[in-house]
């Protein structure tokens, strides 16, 4: 296994208050492995990309877990070390390409540089394997482009120029948190399908952050159902998508027109999502769940194999056998 988070439970500290963003999450990630990660707006998608990646703001508070990473709690390692994975072994691309790009440096020198600072190789051959890379992101013309800045660029040329610099080390572990979110539907599958091969090609595993079920069920060969800061579904795409066992994943689901269908983000469900401040302690899902019964507002449901010897299908709901 190449990733495995066992429990992360994260905590936001105010002056007023306290948010409990995650609750208990435990997931894996296998070598070479594409894994979803779905859910509505705060359902903590985010904050557990950050917490792998070191990246939680000051007053976030890991409270319980752990993230394995190729055997290793990242969460006890030396700051230095795990920074130094941290866009080596684990590379990230987000939403926005701008955040990620110098603004006032050229492409080319961009992606040089980092090259040149992973591998024992000269600036001038690192300049060189920049510009093989920006040609295998399918970029024309990569010599012109790597003189070019950030700016000169359109939006999905730029996400191009990201997953090019974080596959240039090249990791063992990609996270992307909504990689194609800001992009037109043609670029998004474009980019997605990109994002898939060199995956392939290196052995790369990814944790795709998505809102669409239509990248999952393209990509992916797993998926994990969260919602609000708890995993409630884990399976194969297949289990997950077409035979769906919790609830809200149902809900999900049964609100789209076509699953085959990329571009269609998810759809809000009745009822508003539980205040992290105060979780219930029941189930989650139970104030918006149709189908909840008495045990539901009293006991909190844990992840259990969906139908009885399922070592993949995992379901966290206490109707799951009716
Ligand atoms: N720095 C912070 N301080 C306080 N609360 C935070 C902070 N960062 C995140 N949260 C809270 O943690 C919860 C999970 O947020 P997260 O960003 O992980 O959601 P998400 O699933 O990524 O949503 P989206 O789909 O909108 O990106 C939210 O309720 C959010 O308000
Ligand atoms: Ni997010």
């Amino acid at each position: 296994m190449l990733l495995e988070i066992h429990n992360l439970s994260v905590e936001f500290e105010s002056m007023q208050d306290r948010v409990k963003a995650l609750q208990a999450v435990s997931f894996s990630i296998d070598e070479g492995e594409i894994v979803g990660i779905v859910g509505e707006s705060g359902s903590g998608k985010s904050v557990t990309a950050l917490s792998i990646l070191g990246l939680l703001e000051k007053n976030a508070h890991i409270s319980t877990g752990s993230i394995s990473y190729k055997g290793k709690n990242l969460l006890s390692l030396p700051k230095k070390e795990w920074q130094s994975l941290r866009g080596k072994e684990i590379g990230m691309v987000f939403q926005e390409p701008m955040t990620a790009l110098h603004p006032t440096m050229r492409i080319g020198d961009q992606l040089a540089e980092v090259i040149h600072r992973h591998r024992s190789i000269s600036y001038k051959e690192a300049y060189r394997q920049a510009i093989a890379s920006l040609a295998e992101v399918q970029i024309n013309d990569p010599e012109l482009v790597a003189r070019k800045y950030p700016f000169e660029l359109s939006g999905g040329m730029r996400q191009r120029v990201v997953i090019a610099l974080a596959m240039s080390a090249p990791p063992d572990l990609l996270i992307a948190d909504e990689p194609t979110t800001a992009l037109d539907v043609t670029i998004q599958h474009e980019v997605l399908k990109l994002m898939q091969e060199l995956a392939q090609k290196r052995g790369t595993s990814i944790m795709l952050i998505t809102h669409d079920l239509g990248v999952v069920a393209q990509v992916c060969q797993r998926v994990v159902v969260m919602y609000a800061g708890e995993v409630v579904e884990t399976g194969t795409t297949e289990e997950v998508l077409h035979s769906p066992c919790h609830p809200y994943t149902k809900a999900l689901i049964g609100a789209l027109p076509d699953l085959a269908e990329q571009g269609q983000p998810l759809l809000a469900i009745p009822g508003e999502s539980p205040d992290l401040r105060n979780r219930p302690d029941g189930c989650v899902f139970a104030p918006r769940c149709s189908c909840s019964l008495p045990i539901c507002r009293e006991d909190h449901p844990v992840l259990e194999p969906a139908v009885s010897g399922s070592l993949t299908h995992q379901v966290s709901c206490w109707g799951r056998n009716q």
